[in-house]
């Protein structure tokens, strides 16, 4: 099955701004997409960039091999619908993965491709969709906010069935601070290696486990 990753390079993950400098949060996210795409590749499937603007050398520390990508500079909804619009005759599925899943497993994945439904969905912690199998051109994307939420709604006002994979590996999206202390706990790809190589530990001297740098400041 051919798997969509949008990934933006602009302003990645502007939610862990409080741990991470601007150029280290462009790495990291680069990090993280290495891996989805290597544990996409690993299940069998063939991954594909979705990207609004192409991925320019500046990046090119993370090498993604020869993956076919998109260049699409709509918002992230049109962009992945556009793209889902090739569902039908001839494409009886795709899937959408979030780049920011570096707990993702080839066993997850397989997981999510063998649950039937016309939709098969990971919801993420928070409410959103981190991983989304459409097998119905009836389906359409509305990403961001309860997203989880909303795309049952749609599926079920379409009339179309919806399977739902409970995993923790596809429902840690990597959003905030706290959410680096589950990839250094269960991680064991480039984004666990750019985090200890950035210094960036378990913090355990609170309630929940959380992260800190050895260094005890954030670069600029
Ligand atoms: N192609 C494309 N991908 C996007 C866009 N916005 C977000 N993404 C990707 O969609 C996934 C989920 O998005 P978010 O969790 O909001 O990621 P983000 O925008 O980097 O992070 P925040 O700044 O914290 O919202 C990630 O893989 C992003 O790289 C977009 O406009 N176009
Ligand atoms: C794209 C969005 O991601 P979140 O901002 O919820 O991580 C969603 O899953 O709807």
């Amino acid at each position: 099955m051919r798997i969509v990753v949008p990934y933006t390079g602009r302003d990645p993950k502007s939610r862990l701004a409080p741990v991470l400098s601007g150029p280290e949060r462009r790495a990291f996210a680069r990090a993280m997409l290495g891996d989805v795409v290597e544990t996409v590749s690993a299940a069998g499937h063939t991954p594909e960039l979705l990207v609004p603007e192409p991925i320019g050398a500046v990046e090119a520390d993370v090498d993604l091999g020869d993956v076919p990508t998109t260049v699409d500079d709509r918002a992230l909804t049109p962009a992945v619908d556009a793209v889902l619009d090739r569902v039908g005759e001839g494409v009886p599925e795709l899937g959408v993965v979030m780049a920011d899943l570096p707990l993702a497993t080839p066993t997850a994945l397989d997981r999510l491709s063998a649950a039937g439904g016309d939709v098969a969905v990971a919801p993420g912690r928070g409410g959103g969709t981190n991983a989304v199998i459409v097998r119905d051109p009836a389906f359409s994307v509305d990403y961001h906010g309860a997203s989880y939420r909303d795309h049952r709604e749609a599926a079920a006002a379409a009339g179309l069935s919806v399977s739902v994979v409970d995993s923790m590996r596809l429902a840690t999206d990597v959003d905030e601070p706290e959410d680096l202390a589950e990839v250094l706990l269960h991680g064991d790809g480039r984004a666990r290696e750019w985090l200890v190589d950035a210094g960036i530990e378990l913090d355990t001297s609170g309630g929940r486990v959380g992260v800190r740098r050895e260094s005890g400041e954030r670069p600029e």
